[in-house]
């Protein structure tokens, strides 16, 4: 297994933090080609990790093995200290919900009012919190934390792209998860809504210490919310530092994500 190239940065201590997600040499193979070739990544409680990678690296494959929608060659997933090809699938519905998406189409559901898509996860999920009578009051904590309590009633085409997209995230909190997974959480936004959907993640962060891999193309995005990254080339976990000792390294191929 290669080492990824580590740009140390001496402000990150990692010994001491626990992981809560883990990814031990993950292969992935379509015919004769390797999208994932050994990938590793370890997600430390608390932190906001970033991944980057170019278009066809095998971001969405990984992703997809992560969540248990591709199974993956080789390699393991460990989510909080549980290897989720190893469950069964009450377990990993359960785990699941410890697990809150924010997916680059995050459609919320039509034909649902507001209300009706935060209650969607609740209901379906209802070992997690129990047979809940009264949703409004985890429905309204939800919408207030992304700023849009005063929506709950509306339909989502009432909403612009970027309110959409923060009642999604709003959404995935209600289950009050561990971990968030956001893939492309800027994209098809305009610079300021990505902004605030970028401020959002990490508003988030701090009030609901949950711990986030975020997979994005957004150079800006990543530097305003990783305290680390991992650049993925060749299937591999090529790169691991912070976005300011990355972005100073020398490597021409750490370099070309910086341009
Ligand atoms: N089901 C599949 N069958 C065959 N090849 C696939 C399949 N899924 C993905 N691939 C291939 O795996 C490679 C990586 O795809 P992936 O979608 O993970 O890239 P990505 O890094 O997410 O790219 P982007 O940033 O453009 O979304 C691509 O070459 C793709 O064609």
């Amino acid at each position: 297994m290669n080492e990824p190239l580590n740009i140390s940065d001496t402000t990150i201590n990692l010994s001491t933090r626990t992981p809560i997600l883990e990814i031990k040499n993950l292969k992935k193979s379509f015919g004769n080609k390797a999208v994932l070739n050994g990938f590793n990544l370890k997600l430390f409680e608390g932190e906001n990790l970033v991944i980057m990678g170019k278009s066809g690296a095998g971001k969405s494959v990984m992703v997809k093995c992560l969540v248990g929608l591709m199974l993956p060659d080789s390699g393991s997933i460990t989510v909080m200290g549980q290897d989720i090809n190893a469950l069964n699938r009450m377990d990993l519905d359960k785990l699941r919900t410890e697990i809150g998406f924010l997916f680059q189409g995050s459609a919320l559901y039509d034909s649902m009012t507001v209300r009706e898509n935060l209650e969607f996860p609740l209901r379906r999920h209802k070992h997690k919190f129990g047979n809940i009578t009264d949703t409004e009051p985890l429905v309204l904590e939800a919408l207030k934390s992304v700023g849009l309590e005063n929506t709950i009633d509306l339909m989502p085409s009432e909403l612009s792209g970027g309110m959409q997209r923060r009642v999604a995230l709003a959404r995935a909190l209600i289950l009050k998860p561990k971990i968030i997974l956001y893939d492309e959480p800027t994209s098809g936004l305009d610079p300021i809504t990505s902004k605030e959907i970028i401020e959002l993640m990490r508003r988030v962060q701090q009030q609901y210490k949950t711990s986030s891999l975020i997979i994005t193309h957004d150079v800006d995005c990543a530097r305003v919310v990783s305290e680390r990254m991992i650049l993925l080339v060749d299937g591999v976990n090529y790169a691991e530092g912070t976005f300011e000792a990355l972005k100073a390294s020398t490597d021409k191929n750490v370099k070309a994500f910086f341009k």
